[in-house]
């Protein structure tokens, strides 16, 4: 039987600040370099001195679809946060290129100085640096950051909260875990009041993609994350997603919510899909069984403690088990709770305007909160 490919081949394994074929490709917008010049710093639009200052760090695949979206409903969100909402700025790298649904003169590369100058940040740039040390600047002003960074909170996070509380500073992170599904207000807020057993499920978007486009239409694997880099879903770097990272990040956000105990990334079990092999998925298919990447949080008493454990790995599920179900981008979350009982919440796990879904959502909560 055929290995696949290492993650080399498939391009997969690429340095943080390379820039990454598959991905880039998500952004035919951002590729169309315009002749003109465009200021490297905004001016600062004329304002509405009730509104609120919204900065914005990043205009990719969400940071575009925040920006648009944020035009589109203006009159809705400023109804529902009390108050307009103003983009002050964009953060950008390259500010002579054109992003759809982004005003160009927006744009901006002096990033520190559009966080000096916002009421609200919303980082969506990824990356934990300079991510973090944005993010903390914001909040030593007291202002408050909305953020997408799964990474950076799974790392960060506890940290960085402490630096919220310190400064009266709300850090909400809806967007990090299941994009549009709202699974972070569910476990750390609607079930608050219950003791949470087990939370597993499909949390990453891309490999739910490749996998089931493998299995299901038999689209060669490199070929199927070629079109989920197309589709807005993958990271940056892509090994994120493929090896499990991304998936550990976001159980390990969901487990520190859940049962509020210590959990690193250096807790998590994890393998990724790389090392499948066509005889996986034929073995599989033999069996009636589908291929998932599942993550888990459980809680133990092993050892006499009680800890957190956490694991990222794939699994070949019976075709009739929900998680098997899950088509394309769907993550699903299955979290079983004492009272609650078994609660399945599901939706699109990643893209642009799914993520500014719940991006948006924290801005309104954020606002509400001034
Ligand atoms: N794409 C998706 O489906 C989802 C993404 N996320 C998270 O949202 C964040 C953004 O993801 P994408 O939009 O997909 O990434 P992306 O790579 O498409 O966009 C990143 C943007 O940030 C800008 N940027 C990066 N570093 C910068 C710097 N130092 N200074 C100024 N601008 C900088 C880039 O120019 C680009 O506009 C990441 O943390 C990601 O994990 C979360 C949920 C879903
Ligand atoms: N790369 C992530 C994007 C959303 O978090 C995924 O594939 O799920």
């Amino acid at each position: 039987m055929t290995t696949r490919p290492s993650t080399g081949r498939r391009g997969a394994r690429l340095p943080d600040d390379a820039p990454n074929p598959t991905h880039t490709t998500t952004h035919a917008p951002d590729r169309l370099e315009h002749a003109m010049t465009m200021p490297t710093s905004a001016p600062t639009p004329s304002s509405d001195p009730a509104a609120l200052r919204v900065a914005l760090l990043g205009a990719g695949t969400v940071g575009a679809s925040v920006a648009r979206l944020l035009g589109e409903r203006a009159e809705l969100l400023a109804a529902r946060a009390g108050r307009p909402l103003e983009l002050a700025g964009v953060a950008v790298r390259d500010t002579g290129r054109v992003r759809d649904g982004v005003d160009p003169a927006l744009l901006t590369d002096d990033v520190e100085g559009l966080v000096e100058r916002a009421d609200l940040v919303v980082e969506v740039m990824g990356g934990l640096e300079p991510a973090r040390g944005l993010i903390e600047r914001a909040l030593r002003r007291g202002v408050p950051v909305v953020t997408a960074n799964k990474q950076l909170i799974a790392q960060q996070g506890p940290q960085l909260q402490a630096v919220a509380d310190e400064h009266g500073a709300g850090l909400h992170y809806e967007a990090a875990v299941m994009a549009a599904v709202p699974v972070m207000a569910v476990v750390g807020e609607s079930l608050a009041g219950d003791e949470i057993a087990s939370i597993s499920g499909i949390v990453n978007g891309s490999t739910n993609y490749v996998l089931d486009l493998v299995a299901r239409k038999g689209v060669p694997f490199e070929e199927a994350v070629r079109q989920a880099g197309e589709l807005g879903y993958l990271e940056a770097d892509p090994t994120e997603d493929l090896e499990g990272l991304d998936a550990a990040a976001k159980i390990v956000i969901l487990a520190r919510t859940a049962w509020d105990l210590p959990v690193s990334m250096e807790d998590v079990q994890r393998q990724g899909i790389t090392g499948l092999t066509d005889a996986d998925f034929e073995q599989a298919a033999a069996h009636g069984s589908v291929i998932k990447l599942v993550a888990s949080a459980w809680r133990s008493a092993a050892g006499g403690g009680d800890r957190v454990e956490v694991a990222v790995r794939p699994v070949a599920l019976p075709q009739d088990d929900p998680l098997a179900q899950a088509r394309e981008g769907t993550n699903v979350l299955i979290v079983e709770a004492r009272s609650a009982g078994s609660l399945r919440l599901q939706g699109a796990g990643a893209g642009g305007d799914a993520t500014a879904s719940a991006v948006l959502g924290d801005i309104v909560r954020a606002a509400r909160g001034r």
